[in-house]
């Protein structure tokens, strides 16, 4: 059997980052950018007021001076002219700066009589002026890879760019395999279970910027396997779940196998998630999860979510890790790497007691999977260990 580290390095050699497309902005949420931009204009465009009220030169900005207003300044029309001492144009926000003033005086600030204005008493700090460029400025870049978030696509927007380029998104066919399996919404045989872990599992990989295809769900027999690989052509990743063990009905390996897939592993040093198996099939990269639903979505977090990272361009790394302080006192651990459900909260992390790979219920309410390295020591309340938040 080999360790995480191991089957995690044969999974980032089956795959590879994928082409760059073109994506509107609106759509461009959640993608990886694939290539850097850089602005194409200047935020602001010009020194823009801040605030309602009257631009004036600073020296007239002093308690009880009186001035008189020669013209308005709006968002979208900008005052002609330029301004001169003792005079102030009426501005509003998001409007240019008029020549030759460079000082708001807000409104409230303010008294006016016609076309003449007395300042008040106390005046604020001021300028409330944005000088131009202060936000970004012509060729100020945003990077690639990112995954962009709504804020970078606001900022994007800003600097006129319409279209971006990003990583197209892997595709991924997700089969269930097994005789005992309906889908959700069916009426199970007294002998079957509903199949829940390609579910699980497109939801994780869509979170990730994957396309997810449920394929339909393979029987226990060659055929019905056969039909479900051919309706997984053209996807970059074919998952198949369960059916991979040493039961009479695990058939999966055997059937890719015969279907020309090169296995590059078969067994994991873990838990959950030991029977795992990987290989080439064709153009795409196989990765067969254990069908225990724990374990398949643990081996989702733990290698298909860095090869859909790879995929995308964000380079070859495990899940994230993050420490936390444990709540309480554990024994020593097993052979096998261990990703215990549990919570973590304040800063430190309490292991769930049953931890059988089996209990969706636990899985949902556990927000970590608290990482024991194979034939751990005994630990102690308050020691640091790795999670991965999940
Ligand atoms: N003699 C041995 N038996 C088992 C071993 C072993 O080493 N020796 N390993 C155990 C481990 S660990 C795991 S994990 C399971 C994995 O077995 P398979 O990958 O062959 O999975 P199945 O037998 O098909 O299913 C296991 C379990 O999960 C349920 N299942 C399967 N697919 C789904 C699905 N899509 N949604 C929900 N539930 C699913 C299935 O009904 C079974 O209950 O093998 C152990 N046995
Ligand atoms: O190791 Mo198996 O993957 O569930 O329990």
């Amino acid at each position: 059997m080999i360790s995480v580290d191991e089957a995690l390095s044969h999974l980032f050699s089956l795959v590879a980052p994928l082409e760059a497309e073109s994506a509107p902005l609106q759509d461009a949420c959640g993608r990886v950018l694939a290539e850097t931009v850089t602005a194409r204009r200047d935020q602001p465009p010009f020194s823009a007021s801040a605030m309602d009220g009257y631009a004036v030169q600073s020296s007239d900005a002093v308690p009880g001076a009186r001035l008189s207003v020669i013209g308005e300044a709006a968002a979208g029309h900008g005052f002609a002219g330029g301004l001169s001492q003792g005079q102030a144009v009426r501005i509003f926000t998001g409007a240019p700066v008029p020549d030759g003033a460079d000082r708001v005086v807000i409104q409230e600030d303010v008294a006016r009589e016609g076309n003449t204005i007395t300042l008040g008493d106390q005046l604020d700090e001021g300028p409330h002026i944005r000088r131009k460029g202060t936000d970004f400025s012509v060729g100020d870049a945003m990077k690639a890879p990112r995954r962009l978030t709504p804020s970078d696509v606001a900022l994007l927007a800003a600097m006129n760019i319409p279209r971006v380029m990003v990583a197209r998104k892997p595709v991924v066919a997700l089969i269930s395999t097994g005789d005992e399996l309906v889908m959700p919404g069916e009426d199970p045989g007294p002998d079957q279970i509903i199949a829940s872990n390609t579910f699980g599992l497109k939801a994780m990989l869509e979170e990730m910027g994957a396309t997810a295809r449920l394929l339909p769900i393979a029987r226990d027999n060659t055929a019905s396997l056969e039909t479900a690989f051919d309706l997984a052509e053209g996807a970059d990743l074919v998952v198949t779940i369960g059916g991979a063990s040493v039961g009479d009905h695990d058939m999966v390996g055997d059937v890719a196998a015969s279907l020309g897939m090169e296995r590059s592993f078969y067994k994991v040093r873990m838990r959950p998630g030991k029977p795992l198996m990987a290989g080439r099939m064709g153009q795409a990269a196989m990765v067969g999860l254990p069908g225990n639903p724990v374990s398949a979505m643990v081996c989702g977090h733990v290698f298909l979510a860095p090869m859909i990272r790879l995929m995308l361009g964000l380079g070859e790394a495990p899940a994230p890790r993050r420490s936390a302080r444990l709540a309480q006192d554990i024994d020593k651990g097993g052979p096998r790497e261990h990703y215990m459900r549990a919570t973590v909260a304040d800063g430190t992390i309490l292991a769930e007691d049953r931890q059988d790979s089996s209990l969706l219920s636990v899985l949902a309410r556990a927000n970590a999977l608290m990482i024991r390295p194979p034939d751990d020591a005994p630990r102690a309340k308050g020691e640091t260990i790795e999670y991965i938040p999940i």
